[in-house]
């Protein structure tokens, strides 16, 4: 399969789920005005026949981008996702077919610890059963079940962006903080890392997890990580809904192992705020519970918007593929005075001579050539002369084990 480029008019933007409008500037300031902009995600079926005539899409956490969904997306080049996390894309498949992905990796991270330290005072207090009660009437003055932070101990599981952030702000307000990831990491302020998971969680006030949704990260608190638990502690959970195994949470509620939680993400989520949220979790006062909106800030989602739209526009513009996290990773300078061809193949030997061998037997003359590989496909980019884009682009286009090909003038 393979593609000319278009004029930026023609090139269609879908986004989805409400992305800022920061995203619909930026693209049009970057001279690209085909943009059809929803609020809400699609089910897969309207997805598929929606999808069929887009060169971008973007989406946030609601939409899944299937295989199926895919394998219909005769004409997409790349996909923004406009959030950190990309579990709701088929990666592997979006790869095979030549589909670059992008994500914005920090711009939410600082909301999601904001509101998880916000959580961890609220919960440490027994604020949220005592806002429950007095909402019903009930007037629960009393200081049982109500403790400072300071000098309690915070577990992170997941020390990344937003378990380190979360990391420092916990620590100035007097919480003492270790944390548990499968990599070693440079801790900052004082905090200690642990070498197994059952260490953490015996010795934390405060469990929150930040990791990213894996075949690893499934279920990893369940049952019998919770029982390890001190008696009386609080989880958080604001990273995937996978991760915690909601059933066992509820059941340790219901025997009072544990204080309260906080939960932001579900193993299954509405698909739009018209639909009923279901979950054993409703039942428990002490459970705060909110709508996946650890990173939803006005702050995070304008600068996701510019972010993502920008990265976007850089890979329609002139092939970047810098940050996908997906492809090769190719850095490019601005195209000036020449045609630039975008090349995405099956890694597998002699593509490469193939290239340079049609190129040669044209008179073709490489101004410069930008190759990536990783173990499925190789990216390589080659600057020509504008004279023999054209008969490149075909040569291009013939090679054995070609995904994609695309010119930029
Ligand atoms: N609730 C919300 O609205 C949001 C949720 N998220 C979720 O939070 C997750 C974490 O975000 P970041 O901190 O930015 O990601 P990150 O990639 O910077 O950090 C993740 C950390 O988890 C560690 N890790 C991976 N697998 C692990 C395992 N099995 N056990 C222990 N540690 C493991 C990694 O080594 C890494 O240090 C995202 O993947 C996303 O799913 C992110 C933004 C908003
Ligand atoms: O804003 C969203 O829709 C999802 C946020 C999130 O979970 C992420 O960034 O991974």
């Amino acid at each position: 399969m393979s593609k000319v480029s278009l004029s930026k008019d023609k090139i269609k933007i879908l986004l989805l789920e409400g992305v800022h409008q920061s995203a619909v500037e930026t693209l049009k300031r970057n001279g690209y005005s085909n943009i059809e902009y929803l609020k809400t995600s699609l089910p897969e079926s309207e997805l598929i026949e929606r999808i069929k005539h887009v060169h971008f899409v973007g989406i946030r956490s609601r939409t899944h981008l299937s295989e199926a969904v895919l394998n219909a997306a005769e004409k997409l080049v790349a996909v923004g996702c406009f959030c950190i996390g990309t579990n709701q894309v088929n990666l592997e498949a979006a790869k095979r077919l030549g589909i670059a992905v992008f994500n914005a990796p920090f711009s939410n991270t600082r909301s999601v610890a904001e509101l998880v330290l916000g959580e961890i005072l609220l919960l440490l207090r027994g604020i949220p059963k005592r806002n429950a009660m007095a909402h019903r009437g009930q007037w629960f003055k009393s200081a049982i079940g109500s403790f400072e932070a300071r000098g309690k101990t915070l577990g992170i599981i997941g020390y990344g962006h937003i378990g380190t952030q979360l990391g420092i702000m916990a620590e100035n307000i007097g919480m003492k903080v270790e944390f548990y990831d499968i990599e070693d990491k440079l801790t900052l302020g004082n905090a200690q890392q642990v070498q197994n998971l059952t260490q953490l969680l015996q010795r934390a006030d405060v469990i929150s997890l930040h990791v990213p949704e894996t075949p690893q990260t499934k279920n990893l608190i369940g049952m019998a990580e919770i029982e390890v638990m001190k008696q009386g502690a609080i989880l958080i959970n604001a990273s995937r809904g996978t991760v915690v195994d909601i059933d066992a949470l509820a059941e340790a509620l219901q025997h009072e192992k544990l204080a309260g939680a906080a939960i932001d993400v579900f193993p299954v989520e509405p698909k739009s705020n018209d639909e009923e949220f279901t979950s054993p979790l409703r039942e428990f006062d002490n459970v705060i519970l909110t709508p996946h909106v650890g990173g939803s800030t006005q702050e995070a989602q304008e600068n996701i918007g510019i972010e993502v739209a920008g990265k976007l526009t850089k890979y329609s513009d002139n092939g970047s593929t810098v940050t996908a996290v997906n492809f090769p990773e190719v850095s490019l300078p601005e195209l000036s005075n020449r045609s630039r061809l975008l090349h995405v193949h099956e890694n597998r030997p002699g593509v490469l001579t193939q290239i340079n061998q049609a190129f040669a037997q044209h008179g073709i003359n490489i101004a410069a050539q930008y190759l990536q590989t990783d173990d499925c496909i190789g990216y390589v980019v080659i600057d020509v002369d504008s004279d023999h884009s054209e008969v490149a682009l075909k040569e291009l286009s013939a090679v054995e084990g070609t995904i994609r090909a695309r010119i930029l003038h």
